[in-house]
């Protein structure tokens, strides 16, 4: 962790980047089981299972909201989309590999920019 990591995770560039990391996320080929929130009438067992949901324009509205004080508790929630993922699918599944590639491709990134 560089001085420049420990800058960017305080309020204003953490922000930044935020904005950054979820426009790649919402733009990934792989992120459409993940856009909106998952619609438990339609997918059985779904809020029995999942306590805490999550989905990326979620994620937006809170950003929007101010509601992520900064890249810390953003990282949170976008990790909770892809532990939901892991709880709910089969690795071996269509969701369940797109939920595997979008967490690699967010790790990386968030590494990089913070690196
Ligand atoms: C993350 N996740 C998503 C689903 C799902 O079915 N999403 C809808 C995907 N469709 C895309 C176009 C219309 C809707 C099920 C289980 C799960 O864990």
């Amino acid at each position: 962790c560089t001085k420049k990591a420990k800058m960017a995770k305080d309020n204003t560039n953490g922000l930044a980047m935020c904005r950054v990391l979820l426009a790649e996320l919402e733009a990934h080929q792989d992120a459409w089981p993940f856009l909106t929130p998952v619609n438990h009438k339609a997918v059985p067992g779904y809020r029995k299972v999942i306590k805490k949901p999550m989905d990326f324009s979620t994620i937006r509205e809170k950003l929007a909201n101010n509601q992520y004080l900064n890249l810390e508790t953003f990282i949170i929630d976008v990790n909770l989309v892809f532990d939901n993922c892991e709880k709910f699918n089969e690795d071996d599944s269509e969701i369940g590999r797109a939920g595997h590639n979008m967490r690699r491709f967010f790790d990386e990134r968030w590494t990089e920019l913070l690196m």
